[in-house]
């Protein structure tokens, strides 16, 4: 039975009972908060909290591993009695989830400056010794995260993020206001509201029905070669964007584009990754590559690809392996349409 349909209870809606699944009253119960004032801040009173201090999330090494710990609205406001500070602060949150059992989940960063609220940054190393964890840095702590608190934890540090590039509203210069929420900010003097914005990203596999394109940027680490990536113009459709951001980066034109997938990503802003595969013109593979964006790109065989796809773990090479190929990691959108494109082709090549 999907995680949609698990658990069902009646709810009285316009004089008739209507079934509701749990994620059906989760989503109902987030629009909620976000929307009402009043019910947000009592969530606030039974909710938990993530912590983090300059935007980096409080985790806890257990292992290999990473765990990230919750705080209760009581231990919460221990912690800050114990630095001099109200539990005014706990308002400074922002809405990030619920449980099945609507518990509201909420994000804290004690570790910022408002410079709007006046509020000041809470000294990190005495809260570390203090909650017995660490504020680290999400992308050093990525691979140790399982992937249900790194997608929460990448939603948190984008809208505490958001939040704190917007205190002040661009057309009064007046300091704007958070919803008890955090889903937007109004400025009261021009009544203007923001939202939290991500930029679309479009995201795109190559191949020419053996091969697929892939590429590097200077940037990237020894040996790793990712899909090709380029945000979105103003105005254009993903479509669009997809041709373009392919014959700008590569040379090339695209045909047969289908969408595979989407994800949030966090670096170095809020990205929308829109996922697509295409193929290019028959005849038509000759790589020009614009060196402004990248430093190199190729065309790579099945067999490269799925052997890159078996090398297990991290990022670093060893000595032996220095000129091999590296992929992206499981939990970027890029490694899911290498991954698909390997499959959909050894399928081909069997049933052939
Ligand atoms: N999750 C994943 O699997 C992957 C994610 N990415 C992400 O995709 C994003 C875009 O990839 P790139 O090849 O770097 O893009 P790109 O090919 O569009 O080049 C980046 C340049 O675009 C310009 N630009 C236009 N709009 C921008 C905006 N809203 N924000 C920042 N720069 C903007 C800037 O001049 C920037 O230097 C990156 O942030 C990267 O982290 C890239 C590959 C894989
Ligand atoms: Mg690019």
């Amino acid at each position: 039975m999907s995680l949609y349909c698990r658990t069902f209870f009646r709810r009285k809606s316009f004089g008739c009972y209507r079934l509701l699944s749990t994620y059906v009253t989760k989503a109902r119960y987030l629009f909620e908060l976000k929307e009402d004032e009043e019910a947000c801040r009592k969530a606030q009173q039974t909710g938990v909290f993530y912590l983090f201090h300059d935007l980096d999330p409080l985790l806890q090494a257990s292992g290999h591993r990473y765990l990230v710990p919750r705080l209760s609205r009581a231990e919460l406001e221990g912690l800050l009695g114990k630095f001099g500070q109200d539990s005014q602060r706990i308002e400074d949150s922002v809405l990030v989830g619920c449980s099945e059992q609507q518990e509201a989940w909420f994000a804290l960063d004690l570790g910022l400056e408002s410079v709007s609220a006046s509020r000041a940054s809470l000294p990190k190393s005495e809260m570390e010794a203090e909650l017995g964890g660490s504020f680290i840095k999400l992308r050093q702590a990525l691979f140790q995260l399982n992937s249900v608190d790194s997608s929460l934890l990448f939603t948190a540090q984008a809208l505490l993020r958001w939040h704190d590039g917007h205190q002040f509203c661009s057309k009064s210069g007046q300091p704007t206001q958070k919803n008890m929420a955090g889903s937007k900010r109004v400025c009261p003097s021009s009544k203007i509201i923001y939202y939290p914005q991500m930029a679309p990203v479009v995201i795109t596999l190559v191949s020419d029905g053996a091969r697929c394109l892939l590429a590097r940027q200077s940037s990237f680490p020894k040996g790793l070669y990712s899909a090709l990536a380029g945000f979105c113009d103003i105005g254009e459709s993903v479509e669009e964007a997809v041709h373009r951001e392919v014959a700008e980066e590569v040379g090339l034109e695209v045909e047969n584009l289908q969408y595979s997938a989407s994800q949030h990503w966090p670096f170095p802003n809020s990205s929308l990754m829109i996922a697509c595969h295409a193929t290019v013109k028959p005849g038509h593979t000759e790589i020009q590559v614009n060196l402004k964006e990248l430093e190199a790109a190729a065309w790579f065989s099945l067999d490269e690809v799925t052997t890159a796809l078996r090398r297990k773990g991290s990022l670093a090479l060893q000595p032996s392996e220095a000129s091999s190929l590296l992929l992206p990691p499981k939990l970027a959108i890029a490694h899911h349409l290498i991954k698909k494109w390997v499959e959909t082709l050894s399928c081909s090549s069997l049933a052939a």
